[in-house]
């Protein structure tokens, strides 16, 4: 987070003396392996509200033609493709636009069930520069379920031209997380990108990310409660703690999943592959 500008690190490759921190040198070590996923040695995840831009960065990094256009909710079910960078394998995973992980339209539920039973390395909120304000709720949602996430600015060019500045440093700071500055379309600020996805993947850098204050205590006590049965009756359930606070709010899709069976059937897999509550795999290939 503390490295030079990409401008700097274009300079230096130019000058012919491509070093392991410019930004041209990380690009080039970007292979695109379309829908060869094989053996991926970490998951990636694409979240953020609709119209953000996370199927263009999909397409950006795999070289596949996920569907984009500027409206939202163009992605109604998961993608997933791949890619090589630093001779590590990444699977990257296309979500659905979703404005929270309260949500309970379709494409939501698939974006959420993905974010917290999926159980990806590193997810990648991509966020709006626009509307920055309304995309942190998402931002806030994710590090209460996650301790390895990355926030992508994207749209970079448009806030700019609205004169808006984002300073995504002071952000990285209060959020505990790597934030960078993209412009997808472009391809600008995308190597930074994937250094940072790398350095959360292999632990070089450890996030601390914000949580919001702990509930009081008798609450607290009823969570705790709660989560302790969900254990016992669904061994290896990802992120207990998070269904039990929906089941204390009376989440009904969360009642729908228990009394279906989803949610056993979530723990015994243990939802490596991220098949999700509701979501339906769709491998993309190029159109
Ligand atoms: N100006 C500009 N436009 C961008 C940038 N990134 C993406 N776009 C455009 O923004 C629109 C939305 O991009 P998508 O990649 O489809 O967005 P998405 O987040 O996948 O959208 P949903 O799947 O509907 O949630 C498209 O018209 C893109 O070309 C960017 O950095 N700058
Ligand atoms: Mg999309």
């Amino acid at each position: 987070m503390s490295e030079p500008t990409s401008l700097s690190r274009a300079s230096v490759a130019v000058a012919g003396e491509a070093c392991e921190s410019c930004a041209v040198f990380r690009a080039a070590r970007l292979k695109k392996l379309g829908v060869q996923v094989g053996r991926a040695d970490f998951v990636v995840a694409l979240a953020g509200n609709p119209n953000t831009g996370k199927s263009t960065v999909f397409n950006a990094l795999t070289g596949l033609r996920q569907h984009t256009g500027n409206w939202p909710g163009k992605t109604v079910t998961r993608a997933e493709g791949a890619f090589e960078y630093n001779g590590r394998r990444y699977k990257l995973v296309d979500l659905p636009g979703t404005y929270s992980l309260l949500s309970a339209s379709p494409d939501e539920q698939v974006a959420r069930d993905f974010l917290l039973f999926g159980q990806p390395d590193v997810t990648v909120v991509v966020a709006d520069a626009t509307r920055l304000e309304r995309n942190l709720n998402l931002v806030l949602q994710v590090l209460e379920i996650t301790d390895r996430a990355v926030l992508c600015v994207n749209l970079l060019d448009e806030a700019e031209r609205h004169g808006i500045q984002v300073d995504t440093r002071q952000l990285a700071r209060d959020l505990g997380i790597p934030v960078v500055g993209t412009a997808a379309r472009r391809g600008r600020g995308l190597p930074e990108l994937l250094q940072a996805i790398e350095d959360v993947a292999t632990g070089r850098v450890r996030c601390r990310p914000f949580r919001l204050p702990e509930p009081p205590p008798a609450l607290r006590g009823a969570i705790e409660d709660l989560v302790s049965r969900l254990q016992r009756i669904y061994p290896g359930l990802p992120n207990a703690r998070w269904v039990a606070v929906r089941l204390l709010a009376g989440d009904e899709s969360i009642l729908n999943a228990i009394r279906s069976g989803e949610l056993a059937a979530l723990s015994r897999s243990g939802q490596t592959s991220g098949t999700g509550v509701s979501a339906a795999a769709a491998a993309t290939g190029p159109t």
